[in-house]
């Protein structure tokens, strides 16, 4: 499951616990992206932090890891990229990419999608205020699966931890002692340096 993670929210950890259950899946591998395609411009918090935050909040599930291919890659990160160094680690393994209503909504404009399709299968999870529809994507690369509704957003995370509010129980805990620890998402001068 890939995402940018800032923060990793229980949205997330649902997600892939829902797919890992439906699929029979042995593991699951959380890979925040280095650089976000899709979110230059936006003040995305250090790799280190979000890596960090991802492993924290993995910790405690055996199926769940979280790997560094993406923030250890110069530039922009594409899942093409993902994939292929995922596959150089793990050879003889079937692949899944996780993703939710709004990421898949716009897969047809990620890098290489041709490619993709012949790299994993793809599931698609439903997230409130987000509509699935994978009717313009292959048929047999795409599944589509209901899982419990969070309504949970990295954003609305940090817009809490920026205004004072709590983000108990939103995230998992120890992500929000790092949170808390860093200063992350208040005033960026006083960021914690890692
Ligand atoms: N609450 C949720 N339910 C289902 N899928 C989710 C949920 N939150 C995020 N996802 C999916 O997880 C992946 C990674 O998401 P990402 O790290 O960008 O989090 P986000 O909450 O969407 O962040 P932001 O609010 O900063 O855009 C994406 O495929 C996204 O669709
Ligand atoms: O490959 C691409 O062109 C591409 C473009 C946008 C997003 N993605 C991937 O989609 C996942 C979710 O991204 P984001 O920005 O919503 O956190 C993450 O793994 C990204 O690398 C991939």
């Amino acid at each position: 499951m890939g995402g940018t993670f800032d923060p990793i929210h229980h949205g997330h950890l649902v997600a892939a616990s829902e797919v890992a259950a439906r699929f029979d899946l042995d593991e699951v591998v959380f890979v925040p992206t280095g650089q976000p395609t899709f979110k230059q411009g936006q003040d995305v918090s250090p790799s280190e932090h979000r890596y960090l935050m991802t492993v924290i909040a993995t910790a405690s599930n055996p199926s769940f890891t979280t790997s560094r291919v993406d923030i250890d890659r110069v530039g922009l990160t594409f899942t093409v990229d993902t994939l292929r160094d995922l596959r150089a680690e793990r050879p003889d393994v079937d692949f899944f990419f996780i993703t939710g209503a709004d990421a898949i909504a716009q897969i047809l404009s990620w890098k290489d999608t041709d490619e993709l399709w012949q790299m994993a299968h793809f599931v698609a999870v439903t997230r409130p205020g987000h509509t699935l529809s994978v009717d313009s994507l292959p048929p047999d690369v795409v599944s589509v699966l209901e899982i419990p509704a969070l309504s949970i957003s990295s954003s609305d995370c940090r817009a809490r931890a920026r205004d004072g509010q709590p983000v108990w129980y939103l995230v998992p805990d120890g992500v929000v002692q790092h949170i808390a620890k860093y200063g992350l998402y208040s005033d960026a001068t006083v960021r914690g340096a890692l």
